[in-house]
Order: structure tokens, then C-alpha cells, then sequence
């Protein structure tokens, strides 16, 4: 019963919604003013012939009203719109306003335009503005001209105009007629331009202003802040102003319904040939990846937009840059989901720097938090000013993956993040970042963050293809992913938890995923391939032989959350191992992803930095905090919850993170668990810390070669690990030289040896050598 009203219910609110967003449809407007426009046009036309064919009509057509039918023959009617042209303009010219009627006809126009977003009229200023006109213009006319048409079927300011006029008469006299007409003149006139008010009042003072005002202009510091009060209204002159409502992205819960839930290839006769091919997910053939609705729905699925909002931002933005003496040629507003851009296009010869530094200006104005200046656009020409939206909507996670564009995406390990400022889905391949720092200060959405990137995998890769290494100092973050274990997880031989919480584990989870990378090198070194794509199409296609130890290798996403805290426990025998992953593991199919909630150079050090360009930043409170996660300020004027910077190089994007909740996770890995799974999680290659005292012996540092600083530098100089280098530089022996690259190789200074290729060297500039030499 209760299910049954529940369906009655989702039935009424989809009709309603479906009626709404008819009625919000910019199709509906664009035809709604176009039957305006028409009927405008056809009124016009019965009303200018009316002034030629009211005399012969008039008899004819005498009390009847518009809707009214009587026995006419139309050869009767002359008017040139007919019997109806006839009655409309016999009741708006002789009942109604007379001849002003046509500043009606006006705004009726301006209606239509701003429906049909031909043209931007404020409508209630010029709904006042015809108004009055039409109330004006009817009075005058009766009183100048009406005398001269009383012998004619014609009102020429209406039935309205001529009681009026007749009423002022009587009370007020022919002089005081006039004197009312002048006045509701410039009131009229005052609408359209209120300075002119001004000037008839005080001229004056008016001009004096005006000399103030341009001496203040000359002053180059600009602190003084103009007066406050008009800057709602202030236009500055600029009558057009876009707003653009991002368009709704596609999205296509049908078809994933329908497809691609199922991994395994279905043979039928035009792919025979495919059989001949290894698939990886015969393993788990009947996997299937979790359904959509699985995924809540959360916040308005459509954008909404306060216009007045919009408007009233811009105002202020123009009145702040026009009181530093900052003239705008075009500004133009982009909504997205918790920001809007206001892209401004200063006059010719403004320098950038000067509106750049006006950041709190605006802010102080628009009383908001996180307006972030973006000067120039990168590649368009324009100054973006983003200022945060009254509300916030919520970005579904839902609503990004059943994006098109996430959906039809053809990346390696596609991330659908949330959405851009142009209420677009952001999604990013993390094989071509190839690492992510995810840094931001607590409670700004870092584990909704990482929840994020872990659906989006989840909705789009096979357990054949992909493996997760948890790291969670905190306990509690990954412990719901638990379940996934034989699916998703890898972790190391007889190990009971699949996510790593001790700083121990992750020690030796690290090293052994240095190991994985070098088995994974040799791998690709024996199959005479450069990277794991290539590796894999040649397994696939039964070029290597499984019996020669080759295999079909899954990805590896590292996530590492709460790094900040393993760095202060452990510090180096965790960042070495990090980095050395992450410069290595690019070509081998293993990513990492480490977060931290303290953004300091203690934590995110050079190397770290060195090895991580791809970044996102949540909020932060200081600028020097944005500074050390993005290189630059911008993630202090975040405005929280999932709004985050995005920077790959020099590109910066401001995304809403889509949101997930822990149920939504929950129920995801508790379809996956529920389905069949390989018996163990995958296993790591066994790292004993006894391989490390070994190492630990060799690199002990009073064993150290003395010429091991010089030797590191050179490395470091030339970013070439070659022994012959060393030997030639310093006049050494092969055998003294491949001890000394020995011990930088256990420094983390230079990588494994890769034949008769140089070494790889792992520190990227003077500078980290000698902070790492200093720490020995
Ligand atoms: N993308 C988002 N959209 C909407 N709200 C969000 C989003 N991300 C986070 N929030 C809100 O912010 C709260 C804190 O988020 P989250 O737990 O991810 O923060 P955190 O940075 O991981 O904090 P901590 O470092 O303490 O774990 C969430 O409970 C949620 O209410």
C-alpha cells in the first residue's frame, strides 16, 4: 500500500517536474515571444488603419465586443486587419489610450525580445517607463489636439485621455493642465536617466562632482571607495550582459542499463577471430560492474539560476572596478554549480595586475568568500572573476557517471571527478598524471575526494584490471572497502587485513611494490616492449608464454591517505620508497594517489613535489598553504565542501567534486563482494626487512665511499646514472665506481640497474640531494 503511494507520488512529482521544465525551456520562451511578436504586428497594422478606415467601420461594428460574432459580411469591414483588426483597435485607440497605445505595443515588443534572449530589456523599468508615457502621452494629446478631431470616429488620446484631460480642466485650469503634463513628463524622462534629475535640481553641485570625481581618477593608489549606496543598479554603461546557463549534459542511465555492464566478450560468428585472443576476464566471465542505481540522486538535478543574484553580483563587480577607475568593455556571467564567472573585458590599455590586485575589493563588496581572480583566461582573452553562488548545488555522483562523457570515455583509468565551472563533467585519466597529491585542510571534502576517484574505478574497470593498495593510517577511511578484498585489493603474503593501517606494513607494503615494479620492468624488458599497454596487447594476442613467468598485469592505484602522519612517523623509509614508485612506475601500470591534511613543506617535500605534478587542492586557510600544494595561491579562497582546484602543470580548474556518501560506497562494494571472486586478494611480492638490514649493511655510512657526495652530485648534475661517468670523472676503476653506484642506488639517488641503459636518477635537482645529504 505504502509502496503503492510512494509510486503515486513519484508520478505526480515526475509529471510536475516534466511540466516545469516545459515551462523553463528556452524553446517554450523563444515560441511564446514569437506568437508575441506576431500578434504585436498584426495589432499595429488594425491600428494604423484605423486612422484611414475608422469612419466607415465605426457604424458597423458599434458594441461589439473582440469575442463577440455578429452577421458581418467582410466586405463590410475596411480596416486592413479585418472584422477582429477592426474591434482590437476600435477598443484600444477609442476605449483605451488613443494614439500612446503604441507605447504598449513597445513593451509588449521588449516582452517578446527578452523571451526570445534576441535582446536584454529590464522589464519592470520599462514596464513603469511605457507607463507612464502612454498615461502622458494620452493626456496630451486630447489637450493640444483633441478639438480637432471631434468631428471624426477618432479618439486621438483615448476614452481615457479625454476624461483626464476634461477632469485637470475642470479642476486645475488650462495652465495647471500644463504644468501636470510638464511634470509627468520628467518624471517619465527621469526613469530612462536618473542623472537627469540630477541636473535639473542641482546643476551645479552636479558639475562639481563630475571635477571631483576625475581628479580622484588621476590619483594613482586608489583607496578612496565611492559611496555605496547605487551600486545595485550601477550598469556603467553597459546595457548588454549574457548570462549563460551552462547546457545539461547528456546522460545515459538507459543504455548502461541495457550494456557494458558485462565484461566478458560474447563470441558469436564476426568475432571468432577474438577468440584466438586471451581475455583477462574469463576469470570472473559473469562480473558484472555495479548498477546506476546503486547511486543516489541528490540536490536539483537541474541548474538553477537567482538572476537577481546575477545581476546584483555584477553591479557590485562593476562598481568596484569603475571606483579604482577600471572601465569594462563586456563582462559576462557562466553559473556553474557552486560558482559563477564573471568574465570581464577591461578597455583598452588596463593593466591586469592593477584588477588583479583588487581580489578583497570585490570580495568586501560582494560580502563573499572565495572570489578567486583568474587574469588573463588562459587562451580567451577575458579576466574571470569566480564568485561563489548564494547556494551551492550539490554535484551527484550519480549524475557524473551517467555523464555521455564519462560513459563513452575511451581512457585507461577514466576519473569522473565532479564538475567545471561550466557545469561540465571533469573527468581525467590518472595513467596520464601519472601521480596524485591530494592535499586540502580537514572537513573540505578530501575522503569524499578519494571515495570520488574509487567509484569512478569501480563503475569502469574488471578485477582483472585493476588493484587497489589501501594505506589508511586513520583506520577508519578505506575499512569499507574492505569487502572487495578478492576483487579489488592487493596486499602482501599472509597478511589478514587488505587495508594497511600500521606504519611497519606500509614500510614494507612500499618496498615490495618497489619490487613489483622492478619484477614488472624485467617483464617488459624480456618481452622487448617499452610500457605495460604494450606488454599487455602482446599477452592478450598469445605473444608471451605464461610459462616463461609472463602474465597479464592489472593496473595498481596506491592510495595513500593521511600521508602527513606516516611522513612524521616514518619519514624517509617512506618517502624514498614513495618516490622511487613514482618515478618508476609510470611505465609499469602503477599509480599513486597520497592525501594529506597538512599541507606544509615538512610533509609535501621537494621530492614529493618533484614526483607528483598532477594536484588537488581543497580548501586551505593560509596562502602559503596553497602555495606548497599548487605552486601558487588560489586554494585559500576555496569556498569548502568538494570545491577544489585541479592543477596539471600550469592549467588550473576549479571543479565541484561530485559527492558520495558512505551508504552509496557501501552498498557499491556490497554488490561487488556478493558476487563470485578470485579465492585471495592479489599478493604482493614478499619483502622481508631482512633484505633490508642487508642493504642497510652495505649502505652503512661509514663503509660510504668518500667520494660518494661528489659521485651523487654529478649524478644529480647530469641526470645520468652511468658508471663509466664516474669512472671518468674522478679517475676511478670500474669496480670502485660500480661500488660507488651501488651506494647511491641505496641512498635513492640513482635507480636499478636497466642493462647496459644508464641508471635513472631519482632526486631532480641539487637542492633535494642536499637536504638528503644533510639528513644522513
Ligand atoms: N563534494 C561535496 N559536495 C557536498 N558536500 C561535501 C562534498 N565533500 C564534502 N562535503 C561535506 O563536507 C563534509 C566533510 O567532508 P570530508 O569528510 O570528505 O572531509 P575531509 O577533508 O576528508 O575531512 P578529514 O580530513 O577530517 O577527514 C562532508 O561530510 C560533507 O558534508
Amino acid at each position: 500500500m505504502q509502496k503503492k503511494s510512494t509510486i503515486t507520488k513519484t508520478n505526480t512529482n515526475s509529471k510536475f517536474s516534466t511540466i516545469r521544465v516545459f515551462f523553463q525551456s528556452s524553446t517554450t520562451h523563444y515560441f511564446v515571444g514569437l506568437i508575441i511578436l506576431i500578434i504585436v504586428v498584426y495589432t499595429s497594422i488594425s491600428i494604423f488603419s484605423f486612422f484611414f478606415t475608422s469612419n466607415t467601420d465605426q457604424s458597423k461594428i458599434e458594441g461589439l465586443s473582440l469575442f463577440q460574432f455578429k452577421n458581418i459580411e467582410a466586405e463590410e469591414i475596411a480596416n486592413w486587419a479585418g472584422l477582429r483588426g477592426a474591434i482590437l483597435s476600435s477598443i484600444l485607440m477609442n476605449e483605451g489610450f488613443g494614439l500612446s497605445t503604441f507605447f504598449l505595443l513597445l513593451f509588449t515588443v521588449f516582452v517578446a525580445l527578452r523571451l526570445m534572449k534576441v535582446y536584454y530589456v529590464r522589464l519592470i523599468r520599462n514596464f513603469i517607463l511605457c507607463s507612464l508615457l502612454t498615461i502622458w502621452l494620452s493626456i496630451t494629446l486630447t489637450f493640444f489636439f483633441g478639438k480637432f478631431f471631434q468631428e471624426t470616429a477618432l479618439y486621438i488620446g483615448g476614452k481615457h485621455g479625454f476624461i483626464v484631460s476634461n477632469i485637470l480642466v475642470y479642476n486645475f485650469g488650462t495652465s495647471g493642465t500644463l504644468l501636470i503634463i510638464v511634470l509627468l513628463f520628467i518624471i517619465s524622462i527621469a526613469i530612462v536617466n536618473i542623472e537627469i534629475i540630477y541636473f535639473l535640481i542641482t546643476p551645479k553641485q552636479k558639475n562639481k562632482n563630475k571635477i571631483g570625481f576625475s581628479k580622484e581618477k588621476k590619483i594613482e593608489n586608489a583607496s578612496h571607495i565611492p559611496p555605496f549606496q547605487t551600486e545595485e543598479n550601477f550598469s556603467n554603461g553597459i546595457e548588454h550582459f549574457e548570462v549563460v546557463k551552462p547546457k545539461e549534459e547528456e546522460t545515459i542511465i538507459s543504455e548502461i542499463k541495457e550494456k557494458n555492464r558485462g565484461f566478458s566478450k560474447k563470441i558469436n560468428k564476426d568475432n571468432l577471430e577474438k577468440v584466438r585472443e586471451y581475455d583477462p576476464t574469463l576469470g570472473l566471465p559473469n562480473y558484472l560492474c555495479p548498477p546506476i542505481n546503486l547511486l543516489k540522486e541528490c540536490g536539483i538535478s537541474e541548474l538553477q539560476i537567482d538572476m537577481e543574484e546575477q545581476k546584483t553580483n555584477k553591479n557590485k563587480i562593476l562598481s568596484t572596478l569603475d571606483s579604482f577607475g577600471i572601465k569594462i568593455a563586456m563582462i559576462k556571467a557562466t553559473v556553474g554549480p557552486t560558482v559563477t564567472l564573471y568574465e570581464i573585458q577591461p578597455e583598452a590599455g588596463i593593466r591586469i595586475s592593477k584588477i588583479k590586485n583588487l581580489e578583497d575589493d570585490i570580495a568586501l563588496r560582494l560580502s563573499a568568500l572565495g572570489i578567486r581572480i583568474i587574469a588573463p583566461i588562459p587562451g580567451k582573452g577575458t579576466i574571470g572573476i569566480e564568485v561563489p553562488n548564494r547556494e551551492s548545488q550539490t554535484v551527484s555522483m550519480k549524475s557524473v557517471i551517467t555523464s555521455k562523457k564519462f560513459q563513452e570515455t575511451k581512457l585507461d583509468l577514466p576519473i569522473a571527478l565532479g564538475k567545471t565551472i561550466t557545469n561540465e563533467t571533469f573527468v581525467f585519466d590518472l595513467c596520464k598524471m601519472p601521480h596524485l597529491l591530494v592535499a586540502g585542510a580537514t572537513g573540505q571534502g578530501k575522503s569524499v575526494g578519494l571515495n570520488a576517484i574509487i567509484t569512478s574505478l569501480l563503475y569502469k574497470k574488471h578485477p582483472a584490471q585493476l588493484k587497489f593498495v589501501l594505506i589508511d593510517p586513520k583506520k577508519v577511511e578505506f575499512n569499507i572497502y574492505s569487502e572487495i578484498e578478492k576483487h579489488f585489493l592487493a596486499k602482501l603474503p599472509n597478511e589478514e587485513d587488505p587495508v594497511i593501517t600500521n606504519v611497519t606494513k606500509v614500510v614494507q607494503t612500499l618496498n615490495s611494490l618497489t619490487k613489483e615494479v622492478d619484477e614488472r620492468y624485467n617483464l617488459l624488458k624480456k618481452a622487448n616492449v617499452r610500457n605495460m599497454k604494450e606488454y599487455n596487447e602482446k599477452f592478450v594476442n598469445r605473444q608471451l608464454n605464461p610459462q616463461k613467468k609472463h602474465r597479464y598485469m592489472p593496473y595498481f592505484v596506491v592510495i595513500i591517505d593521511e600521508f602527513g602522519d606516516l611522513i612524521m612517523t616514518a619519514g624517509r623509509e617512506i618517502e624514498l620508497p614513495i618516490a622511487r614508485i613514482a618515478q618508476l612506475a609510470r611505465a609499469v601500470g602503477i599509480h599513486m594517489i597520497i592525501a594529506t591534511q597538512r599541507p606544509d613543506t615538512s610533509i609535501i617535500t621537494g621530492i614529493i613535489k618533484a614526483n607528483f605534478p598532477a594536484r588537488i587542492a581543497f580548501r586551505v586557510s593560509a596562502m602559503v598553504d596553497s602555495r606548497t600544494i599548487l605552486d601558487t595561491s588560489g586554494a585559500n579562497h576555496l569556498v569548502g565542501k568538494g570545491d577544489l582546484l585541479f592543477s596539471q602543470g600550469n592549467d588550473l580548474t576549479r571543479i565541484q567534486c561530485a559527492f558520495v556518501d558512505t551508504s552509496e560506497v557501501e552498498k557499491i562494494t556490497e554488490y561487488i563482494s556478493n558476487q563470485q571472486g578470485y579465492p585471495n586478494a592479489e599478493i604482493l611480492p614478499e619483502y622481508t626487512s631482512e633484505d633490508n638490514i642487508e642493504k642497510r649493511d652495505t649502505t652503512n655510512l661509514s663503509n660510504r665511499d668518500p667520494l660518494f657526495n661528489k659521485a651523487a652530485r654529478l649524478m644529480v648534475t647530469h641526470q645520468q646514472g652511468s658508471t663509466s661517468l664516474i669512472q671518468r670523472k674522478f679517475e676511478i676503476g670500474y669496480n670502485r665506481a660500480g661500488r660507488l653506484m651501488d651506494q647511491l642506488e641505496d641512498a635513492g639517488i640513482v635507480g636499478s640497474a636497466q642493462g647496459s641503459k644508464a641508471r635513472e636518477v631519482l632526486i631532480s635537482d641539487e637542492y633535494h640531494l642536499d637536504k638528503i645529504l644533510e639528513l644522513e
